[in-house]
């Protein structure tokens, strides 16, 4: 690729700034944009306002951005280290992201992958579900619906470039892409909530029956299976999978080759097949979060969560 020019460098730094400009009022921002190898690379930064302490905010970027807007495609990276979790912040940003990336006209495509190695997206952040206060759950669960409506409803492009472990709500974000390409490895990706000892939600449950079918996924969710990469390209989980060093790659030939379907074409196509899907929890958002309210509330769910969180801190062997 070409090295990029001070134009393209600006109208970079100005497309972060405009990535970060409608936070909500808990957050402040700012961004800056830098080359890395050739590449218009810039990053997402995000500052927690902490109430409690002015003086020492939490600074985190959870997000990468490349922006190639003369082939009409962006790579967003997740960096929430250690393993991706979806929190409160990081879906609130991931929602202003979405939006920013319908409302562009010169970018036609997200090829959605993280900057972690070997993890994709652990899935919600367990300690959103756990001893969490009402308000707060009720934040976080609209702010996840809104994730999955944004995605699974838009009408860009989105190839998920799998690169490591996808449980869960991790799943749910790569099965809201249109394609999904996985790196070989000792991954697992899928719905695992029964482990848990949660039911998936019926939008979670939508999204996977129109991914691999009825059948496949009457077992999966029962069994809570997390597929291998090869499992997953067996039951059409995963439409490729790949070396690691390819996936950045072969996610991008893909996606040149779906951008160059007509657009309105393609994008009528996709709306038609998703709409019902996105539109059965958009009616039901609100007793959707109820229940996610009274079953988080639930003694025998925090016990099941207390088990769970505690077997994750146990020293691996
Ligand atoms: C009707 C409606 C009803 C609605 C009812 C509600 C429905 C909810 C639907 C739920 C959807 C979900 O996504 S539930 C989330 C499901 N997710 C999971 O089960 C994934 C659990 N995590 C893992 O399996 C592993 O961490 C994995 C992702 C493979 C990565 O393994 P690694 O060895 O690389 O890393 P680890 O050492 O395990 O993890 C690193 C640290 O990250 C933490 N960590 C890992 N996953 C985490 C997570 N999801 N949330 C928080 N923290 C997590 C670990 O505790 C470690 O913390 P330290 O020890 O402190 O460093």
């Amino acid at each position: 690729m070409a090295r990029p020019n001070l134009k393209s460098l600006l109208r970079l730094s100005q497309f972060a700034v405009n990535l970060n400009l409608n936070k909500t009022t808990q957050l402040t921002n700012l961004s800056k944009s830098l080359i890395t190898q050739n590449r218009n690379f810039s990053t997402s930064k995000i500052i927690r306002q902490d109430t409690s302490n002015n003086n020492a905010p939490a600074t985190k970027i959870n997000f990468y951005v490349e922006e190639y807007k003369d082939k009409g495609y962006m790579v967003l990276k997740f960096n929430k280290a250690p393993v991706n979790s979806l929190n409160l912040e990081f879906l609130t940003e991931l929602n202003i992201q979405l939006d920013k990336i319908e409302q562009s006209k010169d970018i036609k495509g997200v090829i959605l992958t993280s900057h972690l190695p070997n993890i994709f997206s652990a899935g919600l952040d367990i300690l959103e579900m756990y001893q969490i206060k009402q308000e707060r759950g009720t934040q976080f669960w609209t702010a996840l619906q809104e994730t999955w409506i944004k995605l699974y409803g838009s009408n860009k492009i989105f190839i998920a470039a799998i690169n490591g472990h996808s449980p869960a709500g991790g799943c749910l974000l790569a099965m809201s892409c249109d394609y999904r390409i996985m790196t070989k490895g000792p991954y697992k990706i899928g719905l695992n909530e029964t482990l848990l000892g949660i039911k998936a939600p019926f939008w979670f449950r939508d999204t996977m029956i129109n991914t691999i079918g009825y059948r496949e996924t009457e077992k999966a969710l029962q069994l809570g299976k997390l597929y291998s990469p090869e499992e997953a390209l067996a039951v059409n989980l995963v439409d490729e999978i790949v070396d690691a060093n390819v996936l950045i790659q072969k996610a991008e030939e893909q996606m040149v080759k779906w951008c160059s379907i007509p657009t309105v074409a393609r994008e009528l196509t996709k709306s038609s097949m998703r709409r019902d899907t996105v539109s059965k929890l958009i009616a039901q958002r609100e007793s959707d979060t109820q229940s996610f309210i009274e079953f988080t509330q639930r003694d025998s769910i925090q016990k099941s969560l207390k088990g769970y969180l505690e077997a994750m801190k146990k020293p691996k062997k």
